[in-house]
């Protein structure tokens, strides 16, 4: 099978050479696409690879049948419906260092742009006046800086602009005094980057929280004359507040990479001359552009290969190094997941997967995610993956938690997934046995031993002599070979559970004979 891979905005070529040369994988460049030309043809990809300009909508992922992954050769993920991927158990994966470098030095170009005029005395000089002064700038020694969103981007604004004797003070919610100590910024809160700083710089990504996060009460708290940048995401900065406050003098100038609407259709704000811009520049260099291509084209290839992405944007990453110590509790997390789904016959209400032993060392989150994967996969079908099980398992209004205890339980390793209902609970515990494989070594409260495979059946029955024989020799009257039979019992007489393994699956009569035997109340079978 060949893997067809869309790229629909501009990539460095030598970049995508690791696509181009992987085995099974066939690339097209498609380079300005209408969306209806989208739309027509995204139903033959099974990955897309896209910059800012292709707007990844939810109908476009809906008709990408065959998509498994998308690629964002960049950082912001905005141009991308990421809840519509999630559903559909597409992974997203992006590069989030590849440009860090380039769109830092864009700002710090801008920076020194709006500061000293260079944009507008060019353009005079350009149009062959001689003019010196209209062009008087600010020097941007013992100026403060503001800085808001101290990431990747952020922190190297921060290392260059102390190189230009800017003070720097920041806000992120994720900054903490210490940290702002290490890195020579001062340490403040939003409001304190507003009120205080000669020029503001923003380096967030565009959220629902930061949409307009420099609006016109944030202008209202900022010094008169204060500048303003923003390389990071249009949206950011409340456009017709921003023409407001330059307008009022409250604000002396901008300097824009980004826009509310790129490629940009309304120019007023981009005519006021204390407006400075280049048309998303910041990542537009070739050593970026290489970067972030040969980072998206190794997570497609890894992703079209049933590997696990560096780089998730949907799902939280792993380790190869975590991965390997994890993978053979893989299997085991989702079979029990799967098992106590078909044990459980009302709707699952809350999930709760324990580990205990040594897997607790370990980040064991994925293995949630294959368990609650396995439990949903017999209902929801074949669709769910481990991007789309936490996704769908909240939409169905199902509550996971995850919880780790040290204590081993008489195993070196124990997964136990209990699930509650509106009207009971039940357990399943499985561990991996040095060199044997898996076993389920518990059922609600009974002890067994049972390997996770094949067709088995659940009975629960009275301890009443005669029981298990009747069910051994119906099933031999329907032809029903019996591999393994387990039985555990609360105590004499009462509740029990037999479990068996048998060669092949039984049919609705076999199965309604069954549930018919003296003391047998459920009989469950489970295809493993
Ligand atoms: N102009 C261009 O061509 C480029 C633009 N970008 C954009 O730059 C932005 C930053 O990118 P990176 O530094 O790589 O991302 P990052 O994820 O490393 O940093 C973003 C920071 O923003 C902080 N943040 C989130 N919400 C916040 C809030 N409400 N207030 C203050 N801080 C908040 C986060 O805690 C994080 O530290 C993104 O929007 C990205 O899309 C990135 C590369 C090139
Ligand atoms: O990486 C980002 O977030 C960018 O904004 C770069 O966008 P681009 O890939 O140049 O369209």
């Amino acid at each position: 099978m060949t893997f067809q891979v869309l790229i629909s905005d501009p990539l460095n070529e030598d970049g995508i050479k690791p696509l181009i040369d992987a085995d099974h994988i066939e690339v097209h460049m498609l380079t300005n696409l209408s969306k209806a030309e989208l739309l027509e043809r995204i139903p033959e990809y099974d990955a897309l690879i896209v910059r800012s300009q292709t707007k990844v909508t939810e109908d476009v992922i809906e008709k990408g049948e065959r998509l498994k992954v998308i690629g964002r050769a960049g950082v912001g993920v905005d141009n991308i419906d990421l809840d519509a991927a999630t559903e559909r158990g597409i992974v997203v994966v992006n590069s989030p260092d590849g440009n860090t470098n380039s769109a830092a030095e864009h700002t710090m170009a801008m920076l020194m742009a709006l500061a000293r005029n260079i944009p507008q005395a060019h353009a005079s000089i350009k149009n062959h006046n001689w003019d010196r002064k209209s062009f008087v700038g600010v020097e941007l020694k013992d100026k403060i800086l503001g800085i808001i969103g101290l990431g990747r981007i952020g922190t190297e604004v921060a290392y260059r602009a102390r190189g230009q004797r800017l003070k720097v003070i920041a806000y992120d919610p994720y900054l903490t005094e210490e940290k702002a100590k290490q890195l020579g910024v001062q340490y403040g809160t939003l409001d304190d980057v507003l009120r205080k700083s000669d020029f503001i710089t923003i380096h967030t990504p565009l959220l629902k929280e930061t949409r307009h996060i420099l609006s016109a009460g944030a202008f209202r708290k900022m010094k008169d004359g204060v500048q303003i940048l923003n390389c990071a995401r249009g949206g950011l900065i409340d456009e017709d507040a921003l023409y407001r406050a330059i307008k009022s003098k409250k604000v002396r100038g901008a300097a824009l990479d980004v826009f509310e609407e790129e490629p940009v259709k309304n120019y007023k704000l981009l005519d006021l001359p204390e407006v400075i811009a280049t048309p998303h520049l910041g990542a537009s260099t070739v050593e970026a552009q290489e970067n972030v291509a040969v980072d998206v084209s190794y997570d497609v290839i890894r992703i079209l290969n049933g590997g696990l992405p560096q780089n998730p944007v949907n799902i939280p990453s792993v380790s190869a190094e975590v991965m390997e110590k994890i993978e053979p509790y893989f299997n085991l997390s989702e079979k029990l997941g799967r098992f106590i789904a078909r044990m459980t016959e009302e709707p699952i209400e809350e999930v709760t997967v324990r580990f205990s032993g040594s897997l607790t060392e370990l980040d064991i989150s994925p293995l949630t995610r294959n368990a609650v994967k396995g439990m949903l996969k017999p209902y929801l079908g074949e669709h769910v993956n481990d991007v789309n099980a936490p996704f769908l398992a909240s939409r169905k209004g199902i509550t996971i938690n995850e919880s780790k205890t040290s204590r081993t339980k008489g195993f070196t390793n124990l997964i136990t997934i209990e699930v509650q209902t509106r009207s009971s609970a039940k357990t399943v515990a499985g561990t991996l046995l040095n060199g044997l494989g898996t076993r389920i070594v518990k059922i609600d409260n009974y002890s067994v031993d049972v390997m996770p495979e094949g067709n088995l059946l659940l009975i629960r029955h009275k301890d009443q002599p005669g029981a298990i024989g009747r069910v051994g020799s119906l099933l031999g009257q329907y032809d029903v070979n019996i591999a393994t039979m387990q039985v555990g019992r609360s105590n004499v007489g009462g509740d029990a559970i037999m479990v068996l393994t048998i060669d092949k699956p039984i049919d609705k009569e076999c199965l309604d004979d069954l549930r018919n035997i003296p003391n047998i109340m459920h009989v469950i079978p489970i295809e493993l």
